[in-house]
């Protein structure tokens, strides 16, 4: 095994991935640098949340390595790959898969809860982080009385109240009307480059590129080479208060 560029935060070499000896990969290799946003774009069934589960341990890949930080994470038993996506990655994926018996404020504010920050504290964050992604006044409710694209803005919450080190947002806009998606997808990059996060960002659609440092487009499984966006949509440089 040979260590990972120093300015990468994340990098893959030669991903291989099948379900049942169907490929999903077929040898990707990409390099994520620090708090930069990479886009990972492509058609349906290309690839694109093989390889966000891929970097993130969700699952190992049947060929290739994993690096996060100049750690192995292809090699890390489960439970260490458990306490790296606790910790330093979040996730949002194009489902919002809320625990229905919490509040909005409750699930926005798991992962500091399961960290074992004190309820007051995180409920704060979780508070502004609803409100910054114009959800706060939804805090209260449950699920099940929040409209999907409401509960898609509640798992963006979530996966920014933490401060991760990576973000992987899986075509985190495709429950949203056209006309959220970008505020969505802005104040997600937005909030990445005011706290320094790094995100994988994947999606089928031309709003996701805009929001990007650099596009790596995934065709059958293989990959181009990830190219610089030669005019990334400006975003909000405010620090946030969060
Ligand atoms: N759990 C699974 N079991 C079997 N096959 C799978 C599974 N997940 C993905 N695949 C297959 O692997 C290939 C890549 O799928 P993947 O979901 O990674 O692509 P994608 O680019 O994210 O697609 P989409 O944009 O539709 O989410 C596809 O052919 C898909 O059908």
């Amino acid at each position: 095994m040979v260590a990972p560029p120093d300015n990468d935060v994340l990098f893959a070499r030669s991903l291989r991935h099948s379900y049942r000896g169907s490929p999903a990969l077929l040898g990707v290799t990409v390099g994520v640098r620090r708090g930069e946003i990479l886009g990972v774009v492509g058609p349906r069934g290309s690839g694109k949340t093989t390889l966000l589960r891929c970097l993130s341990g969700q699952i190992t890949p049947d060929e290739g390595e994993v690096w996060f930080d100049a750690a192995p994470v292809h090699t890390m038993p489960e439970a260490a790959r458990d306490q790296l996506r606790r910790e330093r990655f979040g996730w949002v994926g194009s489902e919002p898969q809320l625990l229905p018996e919490l509040t909005a404020w409750e699930n926005a504010a798991l992962p500091l809860l399961m960290r074992g920050v004190r309820s007051r504290a995180a409920r704060g964050q979780a508070q502004e982080w609803l409100e910054r992604l114009d959800i706060g006044a939804a805090a209260r409710k449950h699920p099940g009385a929040l409209l999907q694209a409401e509960r898609q803005r509640v798992a963006v919450a979530r996966a920014l109240v933490g401060v991760p080190a990576v973000v992987f947002a899986d075509d985190p806009a495709a429950p949203l009307h056209h006309a959220d998606r970008a505020q969505v997808l802005r104040t997600l990059a937005s909030a990445a480059r005011s706290h320094g996060m790094t995100v994988v960002l994947t999606g089928t659609d031309p709003d996701t590129a805009r929001f990007t440092d650099r596009a790596l487009t995934l065709r059958d499984g293989h990959a181009g080479t990830p190219a610089p966006l030669r005019d990334p949509e400006p975003t909000d440089p405010t620090p946030a208060n969060a």
